[in-house]
């Protein structure tokens, strides 16, 4: 059965006067803005180049009276992203005092405090997009462009809130998914036009930084995200937009950014923006009309948190405690290319589980796991396909330090220094302590029949 992810609020406003992706040279345009911040920071303006139309309500935004707020007195301006390093001197002390107050003996208090700031902004920017696909109904046609606008945009200012948050001393690498190659393309003028005006917009809109980012600092930006990865130093690891396809039907996804540590997941965030604050469990992964727009955060050997997106006080979570399968429950991709559903099906008969599977898309199962909504994870691509560290880091640190159990289909524990792709072609599995055992067994079971089946000799 099909997820629903409580959107239905958001078809119904009115539609937008134009769409943030289209061009139109008769469309109002954020001339004043750009030329105003260009300005202040001692950039060249790009704004006569600038033919972008936006919705109306977000033009008001932009008007020139906003930006005063916005940009603080200093007495120079940090340089833009596209230099290599972050600026140090304006760094906001803000988030990194309040990490340190709340530390509380987490090695990782800051990091954690910087890549929860990093996925809410990009949170920010992807619901506004899926907001403005829903709205155009982009989302039936061929065009996936506005996809590209968010992820993008969202590995941007993830890529800019670390690098302004993390320690001065500290390199910094990331393993992400997108690069700019693409963006540099000829042709690919308008869509870079574009994702420069949406990130500058996000952050005038958010405050917290002074920074303008000029077409080269927006590739520059998104190239931060090339590292390989690998067993020794810190690496990010990033998913600007997990569950892309879930993006777009205005279902679930996640924005999921991880830190590894000498080759081990230490701490995870997931920013899920249509996750329903209350459980999904008996949804089949719909919004029970709560509050939605979950983040979760995970530090090794802290445990694990939801909080809302809009900012509450985050709450210790925990697996499921379900040890008998006849009441249990399981997740799997929406999405049958992705995992296969005959097998996970023949799975969960095995184990005994009665309820139909809850499909629904991105890392958000891995939240939804962790905090009690269902009992078991499954996941099993088609043959070949290989597994990329970005689509579990953060997931499966959420699941572990809420106290479950994620491993390959083998048993053995998911190995993140390897690159960017994970050493496994298996399947991954999830669940609880008491319950691993028996899924592991069932799952064995399952595989050989399957192999059988498909050379019966
Ligand atoms: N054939 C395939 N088999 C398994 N996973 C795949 C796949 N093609 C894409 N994916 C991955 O599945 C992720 C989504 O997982 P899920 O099915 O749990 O929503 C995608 O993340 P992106 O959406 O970030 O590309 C992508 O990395
Ligand atoms: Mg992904």
């Amino acid at each position: 059965m099909r997820a629903s992810a409580g959107w239905a609020g958001s078809r119904v406003l009115p539609p937008p006067a134009g769409s943030l992706y289209n061009t139109s040279a008769s469309a109002p345009t954020p001339a004043a803005h750009t030329h105003m911040a260009a300005a202040r920071v001692g950039l060249a303006s790009h704004a006569s180049t600038c033919t972008i139309a936006l919705p109306r309500s977000r033009l008001l935004l932009l008007r020139p009276p906003y930006l005063p707020r916005h940009l603080p007195t200093f007495p120079n301006y940090p340089r833009p992203a596209s230099s290599s390093a972050a600026p140090t001197s304006y760094r906001p002390r803000r988030l990194r005092a309040m990490s340190q107050a709340a530390g509380n003996g987490n090695p990782y208090a800051a990091e954690l405090a910087a890549a929860k700031k990093a996925v809410t902004l990009a949170a920010r920017l992807c619901q506004a997009v899926q907001k403005d696909i829903l709205q155009s109904g982009v989302q039936s046609k061929a065009d996936k462009s506005p996809v590209t606008v968010a992820d993008y945009g969202s590995q941007i200012l993830v890529s800019l809130v670390l690098k302004m948050e993390a320690p001065a001393s500290a390199s910094f690498s990331m393993v992400a998914e997108e690069d700019s190659e693409e963006l540099r393309k000829e042709g690919a003028e308008e869509i870079l036009e574009n994702i420069t005006e949406l990130v500058n917009e996000t952050i005038v809109d958010d405050g917290s930084y002074s920074i303008y980012f000029s077409k080269e600092g927006i590739l520059s930006a998104i190239d931060d995200g090339k590292s390989e990865g690998g067993p020794s130093g810190r690496h990010w690891v990033l998913d600007p937009i997990d569950g892309t396809k879930g993006f777009l039907r205005g279902d679930q996804y996640a924005i999921a950014l991880a830190l590894l540590d000498e080759g081990k997941v230490v701490l995870g965030v997931l920013a899920c923006p249509n996750l329903s604050l209350g459980s999904i469990g008996n949804l089949n992964g719909g919004s029970s009309g709560d509050q939605v727009g979950a983040l979760f955060s995970a530090t090794i050997g802290c445990g694990a948190e939801v909080e809302s997106l809009q900012g509450s006080p985050p709450e210790k979570i925990s697996v499921s405690s379900i040890d008998n399968p006849v009441n249990a429950s399981f997740f799997e991709s929406y999405e049958g290319a992705h995992s296969m559903h005959d097998l996970t099906g023949s799975i969960a008969e095995k184990l005994g589980v009665q309820a139909p599977p809850v499909r629904i898309d991105s890392q958000t199962k891995y939240g939804a796991l962790a905090r009690g909504d269902g009992t078991i994870y499954l996941r099993f691509p088609h043959k070949g396909y290989r597994e990329k560290i970005w689509d579990h880091a953060a997931g499966s640190i959420v699941v572990t330090e809420a106290g479950g159990v994620v491993t390959d289909a083998s048993g053995n524990d998911l190995d993140f220094s390897k690159g960017r792709f994970l050493d496994l072609d298996t399947g991954i599995i999830a669940t609880n302590k008491q319950l691993m055992p028996s899924l592991l067994k069932a799952v064995q079971e399952a595989i050989k029949e399957q192999s059988q089946a498909a050379s019966p000799l």
